[in-house]
């Protein structure tokens, strides 16, 4: 990449899935292939119950970086505590849009394991430790294994039996989250008591009120 486009940059526990309740740095991207980011545009988009608010970089500790060491130096001034269990999870947006391996090669040099939020429609670049597929209805899934299949539940004409054969060491059914969110909580037990090849994965940060 010439440069990177960063919204923000926070320390906080990861929230969802497998890893919920690590210590992490999130370094979320602008940008997504799926919706504008535009409340305007979210109802023609192909993925429309986005929870994130991913225009522009002027959240925290977000901007242009014009390096890959540059941004590697902030996310690692982002974490406060010492050398070890280091961990950084890329977001957005859409992180595979910009991450590439040379910004994976920085982060790895600084002693990190490299975790990634994706919507699967793009190929990754080596060297991911941690890879978080979560598929859209509407967009062809081009990630087909991994660490961890994050489906967020219902959505309309998609299946998740769809999904159940790919190769993921975790499947998750993870509750949409609006103004339905308790009926659709109750439904994604449901589907998990009956098929129990899927867990239940809660947005804990959201339940404790950190970001
Ligand atoms: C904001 S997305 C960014 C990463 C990537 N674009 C993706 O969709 O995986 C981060 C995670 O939040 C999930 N998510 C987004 N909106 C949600 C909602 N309204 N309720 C529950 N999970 C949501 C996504 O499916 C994804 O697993
Ligand atoms: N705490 C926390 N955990 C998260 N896991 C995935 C998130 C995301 O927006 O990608 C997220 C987030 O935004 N906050
Ligand atoms: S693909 Fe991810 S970032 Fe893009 S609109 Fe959907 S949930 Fe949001
Ligand atoms: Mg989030």
């Amino acid at each position: 990449m010439s440069h990177y486009a960063v919204k923000e940059i926070f320390l906080t526990l990861q929230g969802e899935g497998a890893q919920a309740g690590r210590p992490a740095v999130f370094c979320r991207f602008t940008g997504c292939n799926l919706w504008s980011g535009r409340e305007a545009d979210r109802a023609q988009a192909i993925c429309r119950f986005c929870d994130t608010d991913f225009v522009g970089m002027d959240g925290l500790g977000g901007g242009r970086f014009e390096s890959a060491s540059s941004l590697a130096d902030a996310i690692e001034t982002a974490w406060t505590a010492g050398p070890a269990h280091r961990y950084v999870v890329f977001t957005g947006g859409e992180p595979l849009l910009q991450l590439d391996e040379t910004l994976i090669k920085e982060i790895h040099a600084r002693g990190f394991t490299i975790a990634v939020e994706t919507n699967g429609t793009i190929a990754p670049p080596p060297g991911l430790d941690w890879i978080c597929v979560s598929p859209k209805a509407g967009a062809p899934l081009k990630i087909t294994q991994g660490s961890e299949l994050k489906l967020v539940f219902p959505q309309e004409a998609l299946d998740p039996e769809e999904f159940r054969a790919l190769s993921f060491q975790h499947f998750w059914l993870q509750p949409m989250d609006n103004a339905n969110l308790a009926r659709n909580t109750t439904e994604a037990t449901a589907y998990c008591l009956a098929h129990p090849q899927w867990r239940l994965s809660l947005q804990t940060h959201k339940l404790i009120g950190i970001p």
